[in-house]
């Protein structure tokens, strides 16, 4: 497992417009600051609590910038970093109509103005491609999450099975995953880029005052990348994911003009952002408790957004006088994130083919160093295989003539050699303890020791002493304490103690 720092980074992306509130909105001339400032109201009077000025500390501010450059300045890096096995999340996060579907996907119809996505799966085949040390495997899945509901955007696919069961997010100690979401493994940009397409043709898309083409749900778009090393003893490898998150815009329903549907989703699409900014300020505060299950959104960003994970967030802004309100509950949102920790890691695991391959490998070594230190030393050479019939017989007739005396030693040969030895010892001691139980019985009636009513009822027919000691017969029968079965070593003295002195010579019969 190794780390990467990586504290959550925010930018800022300017939607153009001829009217950009200059006069209110300034940028700082490092490019890393944005400034609110407001126009008192003369009708609140000179001294009123109400807050004109608001200073935002930012990673850069994307201000007239092209596609190409918002994609060098928030996601190149974090896409090489993916492919050397750390997460990564980019999250568009704003108003509705600020463009952050612009900047995730871009313009589908034009080349210059495709989006993160887009140039990410670029990126993603153009370095794997270029990797001579690691094979990457790369599949693709693509979330929606509608009025509180997960959808699979590629279920449409062919292969995908029709399921009944509706998909559930499911945390894992491996990380967030949703049960049910198809994943497909992309061949190349081309195979990846029409995956992208038949998602983006079943996203739900409404209209309004804003945007007559609003995202009604949040998407994720998920590359999955698993990287193995083309060595193959090497059993390590690793698998990050890139989220790349559209989330839906923020609207204030009085402005948007939503009615019927429009407005029902609004109210969930409404409701779901408050509990992300929830979510975001217990991360950036530390909390304790997380609020992540409280939506489905929280609950799919679980290990997205800061920890284990590179996080880059696109604040989108509307940067027009009349938006000002919604421009400054952005850029609030931006300086939480930013104060969200992070430090990513590479988790390694093993494949366990190649595991048992490189064993079995090392045992061969071994073996083979093992023979020819058996004949420098001239021993018998070991057995790995396990015993045959005959060899079992063979050492165990060679404990019996031990046992009865007719053979001084059993030679040493190899560990397994004398595993079994010891087996064989324990199993004629089992079968010997039988015997001499099955003996006693035909003599005498034995008693569990722990059987205090059979045991006062001898006493008390007279059979049995105080003591436990045997004192006579009843109706021609010996009485003896032991227990069935008579090899329980606890008892088995107490028994050996009843027996001597008066059936000691039954017993060596
Ligand atoms: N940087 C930009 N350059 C050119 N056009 C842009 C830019 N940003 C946004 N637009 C245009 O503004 C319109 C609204 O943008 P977009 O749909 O991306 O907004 P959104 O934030 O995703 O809205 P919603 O939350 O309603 O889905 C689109 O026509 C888009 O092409």
């Amino acid at each position: 497992m190794s780390a990467g720092s990586s504290d959550v980074r925010v930018f800022v992306r300017i939607r153009p417009t001829p009217h950009f509130a200059q006069e209110i909105i300034r940028l700082g001339e490092d490019n890393k600051l944005v400034d609110v400032h407001l126009r008192k109201d003369e009708k609140l009077g000179v001294v009123n609590n109400k807050r004109y000025d608001w200073s935002f500390k930012v990673d850069g501010i994307l201000h007239n910038a092209t596609q190409a450059a918002v994609y060098d300045t928030v996601a190149k890096s974090v896409v090489s970093r993916a492919l050397q096995g750390y997460n990564g999340t980019i999250m568009c996060y704003g108003q509705t109509g600020a463009g952050k579907t612009h900047t995730i996907t871009g313009a589908t119809e034009n080349y210059k103005n495709r989006g993160i996505i887009p140039r990410a799966l670029q990126q993603v085949f153009k370095e794997i491609a270029e990797q001579t040390d690691c094979a990457v495997t790369v599949r693709i899945s693509y979330l929606e999450i509608y009025n509180e509901t997960l959808l699979d955007l590629l279920s449409s696919m062919p292969h995908v099975p029709a399921s009944d069961t509706q998909m559930t997010i499911v945390d894992d100690p491996q990380g967030v995953f949703v049960k049910g979401l198809s994943l497909h493994q992309a061949a190349d940009e081309e195979h990846a880029l029409n995956l992208l397409f038949e998602g983006e043709t079943n996203r739900i898309i409404g209209s309004h005052t804003l945007n007559k083409n609003s995202s009604r749900s949040h998407c994720i778009f998920t590359i999955h990348l698993e990287s193995h090393s083309r060595t193959l003893s090497n059993a390590k490898y690793t698998v990050a994911k890139i989220n790349l998150v559209d989330l839906a815009g923020s609207e204030r329903v009085g402005k948007t003009g939503s009615a019927g549907q429009v407005l029902k989703e609004a109210t969930y699409i409404n409701k779901s952002l408050s509990f992300l900014e929830q979510t975001v300020i217990a991360l950036a505060d530390h909390r304790d408790h997380i609020p992540f299950r409280q939506s489905k959104l929280t609950h799919a960003l679980k290990d997205s957004i800061g920890g284990n994970c590179n996080t880059v967030l696109v604040a989108n802004i509307y940067g027009e006088a009349v938006q000002i309100d919604e421009t400054l509950s952005t850029l609030r949102f931006a300086s939480r994130m930013k104060c969200i920790p992070a430090e990513s890691i590479v988790v390694e695991r093993y494949d366990p083919v190649r595991v048992s391959k490189n064993l079995q490998r090392e045992i061969d070594h071994l073996r083979r160093e093992l023979a020819l230190h058996d004949t420098l030393t001239k021993r018998p050479p070991a057995i790995y295989e396990p015993f045959t019939d005959n060899q079992i017989a063979e050492i165990n007739s060679q404990v019996r003539r031990y046992l009865d005396g007719n053979l001084d030693d059993i030679d040493i040969i190899n560990l397994r050699q004398i595993q079994e030895v010891f087996f064989q010892f324990k199993m004629i001691l089992n079968r010997q303890e039988q015997e001499v139980e099955a003996r006693l019985r035909e003599k005498y009636t034995l008693i569990d020791k722990n059987d205090y009513t059979a045991i006062s009822a001898a006493q008390k027919a007279g059979v049995l002493d105080p003591d436990g000691q045997l004192v006579g017969e009843v109706d021609g029968s010996s009485f003896g304490i032991g227990v069935a079965p008579f090899s329980s070593k606890s008892n088995q003295s107490l028994s050996a103690r009843k027996s001597k002195g008066r059936k000691s010579k039954d017993l060596s019969r």
